[in-house]
């Protein structure tokens, strides 16, 4: 079980520690707050929020394609140098994940969540639980839907949560799937459920970039670096850059949901505060199970 001020007496600063560090790495690093958001989701999905994904070594998680490309491990290790200098053997690496998570959210201007806190750190992490545990830009709603709710979270969790992608970038490899490239090389767009000019937007920003696997693009163009309900009103206009964001506004069962947070910045905020504390409880250790790792990359030996 999860408490509040789980570290009230044992580590008082610690909250404070982890927001002074996020903050000045995302002052220094504008990337960073995209970074950290989409790392507690990758973690929290696969063994539940445990820092599994922070281990490091052959075949762990972080070696699966999928997480090729999440970043922030920096911040979460220096938020730990800090913590093992104040209060040894005592704060999570899975809870320094969902803090920061919380804290990036909030300083891109975000709502405020208060989150509980006393996940325990996980001792193993495989690659091969990657694939079976997340989600795909090409799943459709009904994929989706049910590997969200085998983590417990609804259809309302799963709309609210993609509203994630109002902040960061993503490589162009992982939206090449709504284009098709001829024999020289060039771009058309082939899925219709993509606004053109957008589309043909993204194709020149991509190409622009250089090779497709490294280019990057904003998940949100118009305010990448703000955490608001532009996302949604992005897919209401078929302007959604995953074939997985776009799917929200082409199925009934969320559309509504989709146009209702288009139209209030106010109910998304506050179904976030829901959907986000719900994300961080995934299959949470506590009391004695797991460990609290000395240093966040390996388990204690
Ligand atoms: C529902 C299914 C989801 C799919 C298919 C999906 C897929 C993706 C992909 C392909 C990227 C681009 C990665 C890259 O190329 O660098 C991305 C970025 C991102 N995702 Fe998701 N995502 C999903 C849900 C979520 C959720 C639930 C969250 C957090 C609550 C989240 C947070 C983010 C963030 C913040 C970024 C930007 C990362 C950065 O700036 O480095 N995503 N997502
Ligand atoms: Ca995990
Ligand atoms: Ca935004």
């Amino acid at each position: 079980q999860l408490t509040f001020d789980f570290y009230a007496a044992s580590c008082p600063s610690a909250e404070f520690i982890i927001r002074n560090t996020v903050q000045s790495a995302s002052l220094n690093d504008p990337s960073i707050p995209g970074k950290l958001l989409r790392l507690v989701f990758h973690d929290c999905f696969v063994e539940g929020c445990d820092a599994s994904i922070l281990l490091k070594g052959n075949g762990t998680e972080g070696s699966d394609p999928a997480n090729l490309s999440l970043g922030g491990f920096s911040v979460i290790d220096s938020v730990k140098r800090v913590l093992e200098i104040f209060c040894p053997g005592i704060v999570s690496c899975a809870d320094i994940i969902a803090i920061a998570a919380r804290d990036a959210v909030e300083m891109t201007g975000g709502p405020q969540v208060r989150i509980a806190t006393g996940r325990r750190d996980g001792r193993f992490s495989a690659a091969s639980n990657v694939r079976s545990n997340m989600a795909d830009t090409t799943f459709s709603i009904d994929a989706m839907t049910k590997l969200f709710s085998s983590k417990g979270l609804s259809v309302n969790d799963l709309v609210t949560l993609s509203g994630a992608h109002t902040i960061g970038t993503a490589h162009c490899s992982t939206v090449r799937d709504r284009f098709k490239e001829d024999s020289r090389g060039r771009l058309t767009g082939i899925d219709p459920s993509l606004d053109k000019l957008y589309g043909e937007e993204l194709m020149r920003e991509c190409l622009a970039g250089g090779d497709l696997s490294s280019a990057l693009v904003s998940n949100d163009p118009q305010t990448s670096l703000s955490f608001d309900n532009q996302y949604y009103k992005n897919l209401v206009v078929h302007k959604g850059l995953f074939q997985s964001d776009s799917a929200l506004v082409e199925d009934e069962r969320t559309k509504n949901m989709v146009e209702d947070f288009a139209t209030s910045q106010e109910r998304f905020f506050s179904s976030w505060v829901e959907s986000f504390r719900k994300l961080t409880s995934i299959k949470v250790k506590t009391g004695d199970a797991g460990e609290v790792r000395r240093s966040c990359s390996s388990f204690n030996r």
